[in-house]
């Protein structure tokens, strides 16, 4: 059984459809990508795990449990976290005020736990504690979001371009801190892109979202690889579907 699994979904908003049949799954301690065109539906399937869009039909199942429409309070609970692309700060509170709102589902004392291996891993926010969130530089205000995320201890997080708006020395760095907590926590991440190529150098799968479907799901490397898989569906411009 897949930590993560996805099978069959369709949802929309309002009446309109979106996703139309998708089928998604992420195992234990996988790294797997979401790449695709502005528009195809990547974002949406985010939101429909994380419970903000019911699915009209099909299942999403965690941990062998069906979660289509759980709130994501309550999804927190259950170890999943969430980065989306946007609005995923608390601007107008501090640092240490943004990572205890993540900390919602868990004791002071777990709180305590969890934040200490963040804080080193991110001596930046360690700093900067006590500084308000929207005076800090995009780079860093994305470190709280991603440490935010993490301050309860998921087993699965879900990423939302977390190089979106980065300069890229921020880009490889988010990516190497991601990597590193993949690696020590033994967790598993879906992580959607718009950096096709650093996305699959730092991704065991991937899937490739058009017009709201899996139009292909293969190795990353392979992806890398097999420069005629890599131009029949990776190729354009800006490095998009
Ligand atoms: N809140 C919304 N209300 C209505 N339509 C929406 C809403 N959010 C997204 N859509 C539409 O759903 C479709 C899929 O959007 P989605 O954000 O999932 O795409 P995406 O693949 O994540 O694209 P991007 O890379 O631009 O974020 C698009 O046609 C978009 O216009």
């Amino acid at each position: 059984m897949a930590l993560l699994e996805i099978e069959d979904l369709h949802t929309g908003y309002g009446d309109v459809p979106v996703l139309e049949g998708v089928d998604l799954e992420v195992a234990d301690e996988e790294i797997v990508g979401v790449v695709g065109p502005n528009g195809a539906g990547k974002s949406t399937i985010f939101k429909a795990i994380m419970g903000y869009l019911e699915p009209w039909s099909g299942s999403i199942r965690y941990q062998g449990r069906e979660i289509g429409g759980t709130a994501s309070s309550d999804l927190v609970k259950e170890g999943i976290g969430y980065v989306p692309q946007n609005d995923n700060v608390f601007p107008k509170m501090t640092v240490e005020e943004n990572l205890r709102m993540g900390a919602f589902t868990v004791t002071d004392d777990e709180y305590e736990r969890n934040v200490e291996p963040l804080l080193e891993l991110f001596p930046k926010l360690q700093e900067r504690l006590s500084q308000k969130v929207y005076k800090m530089s995009g780079g860093e205000q994305k470190m709280v979001a991603v440490a935010r995320a993490l301050v309860t201890a998921p087993d699965l997080v879900l990423f939302d371009e977390p190089s979106a708006g980065l300069m890229p020395k921020y880009v490889d760095d988010i990516f190497r801190k991601v990597r590193q907590i993949q690696e020590e926590r033994d967790i598993s991440l879906l992580i959607i892109e718009q950096n096709v190529p650093k996305l699959l150098e730092n991704s065991d799968r991937a899937y490739v979202i058009r017009d709201g479907g899996v139009r292909l799901e293969a190795e990353s490397r392979r992806l890398l690889e097999d420069e005629d898989l890599g131009a029949a569906y990776l190729g354009g411009s800006e490095q998009e579907v």
